[in-house]
């Protein structure tokens, strides 16, 4: 169709006031995946001529099932700069700008999102949107938030002062598992996987200091001392293992102490097995030396993704896996020393080490073990996405997007797709609701400091920001990154530091908090000449 054509239809289908309107707007797409590739589309072809678009990823095989911008030939290119040439296609005449970058980089700072006349998020994490969804407020421009998981979705409106935001309402944490149920008493495949890809894994390759945040103490198991005094001693043993990383010995020490000597002691632990099914350790040598059938192979068919391995295959996967991340690990521990592997699903050598130990696990704790496609989507959490509900929810995001154009934000009704139910329509409309007063994201004063980011040191902010502009003691006070403190009373040692240096750049958002109760979001903006300007902090006071 032509463009000329194109634009009559939108003209009689929106009418020539709000076609214009969307003419002369400018928006920001955040993320180029299931929802941006139908999302970018939309915009396109139903008039919108001013588009940036953002995505920090390249293009994985498995996306081309569902993000039609993307075909074969594109694998491994940047997601938005391949979904920029591809809507072009669509229509020539729009202008797009793409860029291949994180979302949270300094360049996009509030005075960019600033340009902007709605932002649609077309993301697929929390930490992403909580971000989004604070440059918006700060920018005060509307947002456009969308998500789906499944046959389920939802698009709505999120505007300053006007709707709730992203965070007023708390999200449900991700499901956390007791970690005497993952270390010694697993009763689910999905303890077994969450042992193998949260504790071993991390343990062998990652950084074995840290919580993992799927396995948490829970009350009754800080009851339980002495058996975590036992877990903390098995988990030192292993770090003493690791010495002999990348020698053949590496993995038949790895399995004598996680498969034989750990299960030997907890069935030491009599009152443990009391009501439960006892484990039974694993020989290596046993295991080992199992017969294999006459033609070389195991007698099992069918496809090795989709079967459930043997015993003697999950041994020699392990083997090799163990093998392969080793070397990569040691590859990388050569450049930098500090260097971890972290579990991806996507990541083969990882998933096979996933499968092989969770179902080892599995067999000694007489669980069902799981084929590898199951063990993928299950220690990825995956739902699979649905093109149809991508598409529906982009629709819908567009209508959204023209609701906000024509006005009248605080009428704009928020939609959710349902599952098909007998009595029930599949999309539910639903009234904006109100900001939430005891919301700490959009109820906390912000203001917008100018800094100079070459010369501002943590002092220089704490004094002419938090002491002078905001009249705030500075004895009084906590500063803090996301979850990290930068600075109060007993952590002073970072003051002389550059901010740069803190890693608090141009588009952070710092939480200044006092001991009264009171909370300030410092919107870092970079500047060139001052070090800070403090005017338009003292406007917002
Ligand atoms: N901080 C960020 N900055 C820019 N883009 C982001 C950011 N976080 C996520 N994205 C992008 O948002 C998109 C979300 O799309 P989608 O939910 O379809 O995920 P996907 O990674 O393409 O698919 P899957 O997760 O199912 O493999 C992804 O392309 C991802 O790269
Ligand atoms: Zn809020």
């Amino acid at each position: 169709m032509s463009s000329t054509a194109r634009d009559s239809y939108n003209v009689r289908i929106l009418g020539q006031p709000l076609f214009d309107k969307v003419a002369n707007s400018c928006v920001l797409m955040v993320g180029a995946g299931g929802i941006g590739c139908e999302l970018l589309k939309n915009l396109v072809l139903s008039g919108f001529k001013n588009i940036e678009v953002i995505d920090l990823d390249t293009i994985d095989i498995s996306n081309l099932n569902r993000q039609f911008l993307f075909q074969k030939q594109h694998v491994k290119k940047s997601k938005a700069h391949v979904a920029k040439e591809s809507a072009l296609k669509f229509n020539p005449n729009a202008q797009i700008i793409s860029h291949q970058a994180n979302i949270k980089d300094s360049e996009f700072d509030v005075s960019w999102f600033s340009r902007f006349t709605v932002v649609f998020n077309a993301l697929d994490n929390l930490e992403a949107r909580r971000h989004v969804n604070q440059m918006c407020l700060a920018a005060n421009v509307p947002l456009v938030e969308s998500g789906t998981t499944g046959y389920l979705g939802q698009a709505y409106v999120i505007k300053k002062d006007v709707t709730e935001c992203f965070d007023c309402e708390p999200k449900p944490t991700p499901t956390t598992f007791p970690v005497c149920t993952i270390r010694s008493t697993p009763s689910a495949p999905i303890h077994c996987i969450v042992w193998a890809k949260s504790y071993l894994f991390s343990q062998l390759f990652g950084n074995s200091e840290e919580e993992e945040e799927d396995l948490q103490l829970k009350d009754s198991d800080k009851e339980n001392a002495q058996e975590l005094e036992a877990l903390a001693r098995e988990t030192q043993e292993l770090k003493q293992i690791k010495d002999v990383m990348g020698t053949d010995a590496y993995a038949k020490k790895v399995f004598d102490k996680v498969f034989t000597s750990d299960i030997e002691r907890l069935l030491t632990m009599k009152d443990m097995w009391q009501s439960r099914e006892k484990p039974v350790a694993l020989s290596f040598d046993t295991i080992e030396n199992e017969q294999i059938s006459s033609n070389g192979s195991t007698t099992q068919n069918g496809l090795k993704d989709q079967r459930v391995w043997s015993v003697k295959e999950c041994l020699d996967m392990f083997k090799d896996s163990v093998e392969r991340l080793s070397k990569r690990l040691m590859e990388l521990k050569e450049k930098n020393n500090d260097s971890i592997l972290s579990f991806d699903k996507d990541d083969d050598d990882a998933l096979d080490f996933v499968t092989a130990t969770a179902n080892l696990r599995a067999h000694i704790f007489h669980i069902p073990e799981k084929s590898r496609f199951e063990v993928k989507s299950m220690a990825g959490n995956i739902i699979p996405a649905i093109a149809t509900t991508n598409a529906i929810i982009a629709g819908i995001a567009v209508m959204k997007g023209f609701a906000v154009l024509r006005g009248q934000i605080d009428t704009i009704k928020r939609t959710y797709l349902t599952t098909v139910g007998r009595q029930r329509p599949i999309l539910m409309l639903e009234d904006p609701a109100k900001p939430n007063s005891e919301c700490k994201v959009c109820q906390t004063v912000s203001a917008i400091v100018n800094v100079d980011f070459k010369r501002a040191k943590l002092n220089d902010l704490l004094e002419t920001a938090i002491v002078k502009g905001a009249e705030l003691d500075a004895e009084e006070v906590t500063i803090m990154d996301g979850s990290k403190i930068v600075y109060d009373v007993d952590l002073d040692d970072n003051l002389q530091t550059l901010l740069t240096d803190l890693g608090i750049q141009a588009g952070k958002i710092l939480r200044v908090a006092s001991d009264d109760g009171d909370e300030i979001d410092l919107v870092l903006q970079g500047l060139q000449k001052k070090k800070i300007n403090i005017t338009q902090l003292k406007d917002i006071m």
